[in-house]
């Protein structure tokens, strides 16, 4: 296997957990934050308590504060900051980085007002002459479940395939396995949209529907999904993938997810800032229904799960409410797309 030096931006829950992947794969491994306790803390006692309580990690790892400095020499450099701050994180890179590299990403939403996926707004700011083309690496991934060597499947996509198993042949080991993917559009709105999805899911269960509700949410909102990014450029195919119904029934089902516990607390009758600021982490589909929702109005996009969410999280709909206005719809035939 080849041995790289890779700095990974974004010290939260992923970021570490795809730190120690690639750790365990032999390559060396700078972490960059903006919270320099956070980092020192990773030098010192090799914790990331915030996230982990329980795990140590390899010592090899190691923390930065100074960008500059994480860059220095690297091969690549994997994005894993949240959506809203990838942007500016990438200008950031920008201005420092004096040399080519790989270019990968870990992130699921859009951004908020351009409506762009996120290796659009990296290809924007890195300029092209100092990377390769950008890999998503994108699926079923719980972070509590990578951090401990579960075993974990996802899609690694870019427009160059080379890049592709570039990110493949870092990443993949016994208990982690990426399959390339050339669907970048597909697999990027693929982790993006099934959030909003998750957070519906949720909230059925906060609200007390049984198992058959969230079935249907999450099936129906694949079709949903499968229809917005059809409209955006994707491969219908992509959808039934790892990053697709693979990842929509990782994140509608399990208490892990932060979308699906943001959701169940809203079902439960919490307000969404106090579900923000106690869940202390990115909960991606409240931000990415607001997007979701415009984009469906823009290319008259038939969503009427996600646009329930987004009048939910943003126009005080009541959640019964919305789930009876689902449920009241014109009946229709299930394949109509
Ligand atoms: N947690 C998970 O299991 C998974 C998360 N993801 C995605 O990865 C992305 C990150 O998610 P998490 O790690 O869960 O988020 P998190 O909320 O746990 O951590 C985000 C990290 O980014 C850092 N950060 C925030 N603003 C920053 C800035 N301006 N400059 C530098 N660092 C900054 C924070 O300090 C924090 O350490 C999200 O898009 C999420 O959807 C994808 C797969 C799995
Ligand atoms: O993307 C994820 C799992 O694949 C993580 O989802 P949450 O952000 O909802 O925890």
């Amino acid at each position: 296997m080849i041995q790289q030096t890779i700095a990974v931006l974004g010290p939260g829950s992923w970021g570490t957990a795809l730190s120690q992947v690639l750790n365990d794969n032999g390559h060396t491994v700078r972490i960059w934050g903006n919270n320099e306790q956070q980092m020192q803390e990773i030098n010192a006692t090799h914790t990331n308590q915030r996230y982990f309580k329980d795990v140590v990690l390899d010592e090899k790892i190691t923390a930065y504060s100074d960008l500059s400095q994480a860059l220095d020499g690297v091969d690549a450099i994997l994005f894993v900051v949240p959506t809203k701050v990838t942007r500016m994180v990438a200008k950031q890179v920008a201005q420092v980085l004096d040399h080519n590299v790989h270019v990968l990403h870990a992130s699921k939403g859009l951004e908020q007002g351009t409506h762009e996926r996120i290796s659009t707004v990296l290809s924007e700011e890195i300029p092209e002459e100092l990377r390769g083309e950008i890999v998503v690496v994108s699926g079923p991934s719980h972070a509590e479940e990578t951090i401990v060597r579960d075993i974990t499947l996802i899609s690694a996509a870019s427009n160059d395939v080379k890049e592709a198993k570039y990110a493949q042949e870092v990443f993949s080991n016994d208990y982690f396995r990426l399959y390339t993917n050339t669907d970048v559009i597909g697999v990027e709105t693929a982790g993006a949209l099934k959030n909003i999805i998750a957070v519906g899911a949720g909230a059925l269960h906060g609200l007390g529907f049984g198992d058959n509700a969230k079935a249907a949410i999450i099936t129906r909102g694949l079709t949903e999904i499968t229809r917005l990014g059809v409209a955006m450029g994707a491969k219908p195919l992509t959808y039934i993938g790892l990053s697709g119904v693979g990842d929509l029934i990782v994140t509608g089902t399990s208490i892990h997810s932060r979308n699906w516990r943001a959701g169940d607390a809203l079902g439960r009758g919490e307000k969404l800032a106090d579900i923000e600021k106690n869940m202390g982490m990115v909960i991606e589909g409240v931000s990415t229904a607001k997007v979701a929702y415009e984009l469906s109005q823009q290319l008259n996009i038939d969503m009427p799960i996600t646009e329930i969410i987004y009048r939910v999280l943003y126009e005080g709909l009541d959640a019964r409410e919305g789930i009876l206005e689902i449920m009241r719809r014109e009946t229709r035939a299930e394949n109509e797309f």
